[in-house]
């Protein structure tokens, strides 16, 4: 049998891509190398931030109607996959990032509340604004469901006809106008192809003579104990934070209220150890682990400053940050979303149609420039 497409990874993003092509009744497989469910990749665990501040207008737009996609998603499944929680973002009150995403946000009227300094505390208790900084509150940020969500765009996308090959790994591929892909058990023949292959996209690519630059990170997730069970809980509307320049470290800290582990919170680091991805847990670098419990010491004096668990995720960053969402430069037939720099989740139901447009010829609703294959001119080919 053609199919009309295959989607190469069952990640969020190859999830959300294989949902709106088998909702536009395109018939399509969805490949996937590891048994369903995994942790191996980028889109495993229970959460994930939700918000629209962003330095970039392009962002916050894009993230209006992903927010109306993620209810959608929650009516086809009949389940909660979006918790309000808010979204605290603390900075260096004259820092570039800082005034950046302040005035994003007042530009496009993204509800937000301003934290004067003495009012800080009765708003957020148990956190230590650092000395300098500013806070601002974004109110429609909060949690996703990241496990629950993926099962339920996998399971709309089957509901739809869409067909799921798990533990079966793409070693091939053949462009053409009918591009054959090779798995380790079988040959799919498609019209299209997209590949949403996460921290595989490197070697998928190669079998299309495209190399990009993409580097794929290992990164620490790291759960902390409160001291008072709840005081950093979802059910006491403790938010989710972003810490923007911590004095600990070079990069942003973020958290999420604790839920999945009751009793223990959820803060990481945004940057990690360079790795390869079927090799993801080989080396054990710590170095962000010990900035976290200084930064813990210092600013949530309600929590352990030891990790309580250590998960692992990867991260596939390009050079700006910014997603591939892309045709082949070669191959027209050939759609790649890549790229997606450790905040790719809350998109996915705007980059799953936007995948799903380029690859049935259509033209998305975005500008794409942000996410050109082209703008990696000579660090591409
Ligand atoms: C610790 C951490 C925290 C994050 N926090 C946030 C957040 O708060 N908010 C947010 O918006 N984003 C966040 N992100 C980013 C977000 O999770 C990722 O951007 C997103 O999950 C990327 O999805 P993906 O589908 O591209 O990749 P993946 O989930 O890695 O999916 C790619 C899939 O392709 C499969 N695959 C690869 N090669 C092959 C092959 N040859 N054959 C078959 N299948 C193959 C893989 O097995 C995998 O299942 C975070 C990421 C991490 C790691
Ligand atoms: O994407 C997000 O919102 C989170 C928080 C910032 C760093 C990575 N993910």
């Amino acid at each position: 049998m053609v199919y009309e497409c295959i989607v190469i990874g069952a990640g969020i993003q190859g999830s959300f891509t294989a949902y709106h092509l088998a909702k536009n009744n395109k018939n399509t497989l969805l490949l996937e190398q590891f048994v369903l469910p995994h942790s191996r990749g980028s889109s495993h665990g229970q959460t994930r931030i939700i918000r629209k501040a962003y330095e970039e207008d392009f962002y916050t737009h894009m993230m209006e109607e992903s927010y109306e996609l993620w209810a959608q998603l929650e009516k086809e499944a009949g389940l909660k996959l979006y918790r309000r929680t808010g979204l605290l973002l603390m900075g260096p009150e004259n820092g570039k990032d800082f005034q950046l995403i302040k005035s994003s946000v007042q530009r496009n009227k993204v509800p937000t509340v301003v934290l004067e300094r003495q009012e800080f505390s009765q708003h957020i208790p148990n956190v230590n604004l650092t000395s300098g900084d500013a806070a601002i509150v974004e109110t429609t940020a909060g949690v996703l469901y990241a496990d629950r969500a993926l099962r339920a765009a996998q399971m709309v996308f089957q509901s739809h006809g869409g067909v799921i090959k798990d533990g079966e790994k793409v070693i091939n591929i053949e462009p053409g106008d009918l591009i054959t892909v090779t798995t380790d058990s079988g040959t799919y023949q498609a019209k299209n192809l997209v590949i949403t292959a996460g921290p595989w996209a490197k070697t998928l690519l190669s079998h299309t003579g495209l190399q990009l630059p993409l580097q794929v990170l290992r990164i620490n997730v790291c759960y902390w104990k409160e001291k008072v069970p709840g005081s950093y809980s979802i059910s006491n509307r403790f938010p989710c934070f972003i810490q923007m320049k911590p004095k600990e470290a070079e990069h942003d800290i973020y958290g999420l209220p604790s839920n999945e582990y009751p009793g223990l919170m959820k803060v990481c680091y945004h940057m990690g150890s360079e790795t390869e991805p079927d090799e993801r847990d080989r080396q054990t670098d710590r170095r962000d682990v010990d900035a976290l419990s200084s930064y813990i010491t210092r600013c949530f004096p309600g929590l352990v400053p030891v990790p309580a668990v250590v998960e692992s995720c990867m991260y596939t960053v390009t050079p700006d940050n910014n997603f591939v969402l892309d045709r082949h430069p070669t191959y027209s037939n050939i759609v790649i979303g890549a790229g997606f720099s450790g905040h790719g989740f809350k998109f996915a139901p705007v980059v799953g149609k936007v995948l799903c447009d380029l690859s049935m010829g259509q033209n998305p609703s975005y500008e794409l420039s942000p996410f050109s294959i082209h703008r990696f001119q000579g660090n591409a080919n």
